[in-house]
């Protein structure tokens, strides 16, 4: 778990007043908050504005920076540039050049779900994370990430999301399981997704995962394949699975945890993402869960209680999820870097339609593997 370096209240102060700061600028010009936030050297010397021109979304303003001032300086004052310049800000280093870019997000209130994974060929398991302010959407592979932590407090849109990228999966072929312990949202996908509703069942479901995960191990092996993409190319009778776990904190027993943190370490190479998604992300079930969380490398977090949720999901010192407005739907995806997205709306009734229009039914069955297959251990 990332450490709790912000304390949230003293922070909150000092936002008030930097933000009280900024106001007194208002109207002077951008290099104001550069002094106002004091982004400089330790020689006190800082990024100057060369330029400033429009673009199809907004205004890029683009500086020098001094030697010991870099884009990391930027991103720490980025609250206070977008409540100065009233818009969503992105930062592009170029050199000792910074931009800093501004985008009036015209975001749609609700962005209807439209995705064809045919367009991403050489993608494995390709889903749409959302619009972002310039209007394109957003499209990863959760093979590149392998896994993914969604957090977000309630209503704000991490249910949609799922929905969204349980749809994008099936639609691509890929294998999906869900762990639904609120069991509400995902019963109406049985003919289409493994489901576990019970303690019993997740257990079950886990097992059957890892299982795969060293029959998997032992058929690359044997195919002298170093991973799951090196296999693709010469075979296709492995599909490509994602298992859901909605909602994690539901979770208590100790062999499931040993089997998400089994899978989060073990899994990448043989062709299984997991999603876990959380409203409570600071919850307790964190502190025995660390090395699991370092391996969640995309995170989608959607308006978030406080600034310690923010940095559980989207690592330690990135309050964005906390600072984020109250727009459902609305989030920040991180993967190395943070992008502000507007994820796509589906309803659970609109996924059904659409499974049943385009998805023929049948749920992945787990191959009985050997006693010998499942007690193997690989180092990966
Ligand atoms: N992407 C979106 N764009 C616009 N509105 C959305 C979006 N996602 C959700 N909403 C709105 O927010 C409401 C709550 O969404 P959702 O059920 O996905 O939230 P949630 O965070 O999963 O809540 P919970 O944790 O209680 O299940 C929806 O009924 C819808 O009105």
């Amino acid at each position: 778990m990332p450490e709790k370096t912000v304390k949230p209240d003293i922070l909150g102060l000092t936002a008030s007043l930097i933000t009280w700061g900024i106001k007194q600028f208002k109207g002077k010009g951008i290099q104001d908050v550069i002094e106002a936030v004091h982004l400089q050297n330790k020689e006190g010397q800082r990024p100057i504005l060369r330029k400033k021109h429009p673009t199809d979304n907004g205004i890029d303003y683009v500086f020098a920076l001094p030697a010991g001032v870099d884009r990391s300086d930027f991103e720490r004052e980025r609250h206070y540039f977008e409540s100065y310049l009233n818009s969503i800000v992105e930062f592009e280093a170029q050199g000792r050049k910074l931009i800093l870019k501004t985008y009036k997000a015209n975001f749609k209130k609700k962005i209807p779900f439209d995705f064809n994974p045919s367009l991403y060929p050489e993608m494995f398991a390709p889903f749409p994370v959302g619009k972002t302010p310039d209007g394109k959407t957003l499209v990863e592979d959760l093979y590149n990430l392998p896994h993914m932590m969604v957090g977000g407090q309630t209503g704000y849109g991490k249910t949609s999301f799922l929905l969204v990228v349980m749809v994008a999966c099936l639609l691509s072929g890929v294998k999906v399981s869900v762990v639904d312990r609120k069991g509400v949202d995902f019963p109406r996908f049985a003919p289409w997704v493994n489901l576990a509703l019970t303690d019993a069942d997740t257990e079950v479901l886990l097992q059957q995962h890892i299982q795969e995960m060293h029959r998997r191990q032992r058929i690359l092996r044997e195919a002298e394949c170093q991973n799951f993409a090196e296999y693709a190319e010469h075979y296709n009778d492995l599909p490509y699975l994602v298992l859901f776990i909605d909602e994690l904190t539901q979770i208590r027993n100790k062999a499931c945890f040993e089997a998400i943190g089994d899978m989060s370490v073990l899994s990448r190479v043989s062709g299984i993402s997991m999603i876990l998604a959380t409203q409570k992300p600071g919850a307790k079930i964190w502190d025995g869960f660390t090395d699991v969380r370092s391996q969640l490398s995309g995170a989608m977090c959607f308006r978030v209680r406080d600034q310690t949720d923010s940095q559980i999901v989207l690592g330690s010192g990135n309050t964005r999820g906390a600072e984020l407005p109250k727009i459902k739907g609305r989030a920040v995806w991180n993967n190395d870097q943070d992008q502000i997205v507007q994820s796509m709306y589906l309803t659970a009734k609109e996924a059904y339609s659409v499974l049943m229009e385009r998805v023929s039914k049948g749920v992945y069955s787990f191959a009985n593997a050997s006693n010998d297959e499942c007690t193997e251990r690989i180092d990966t």
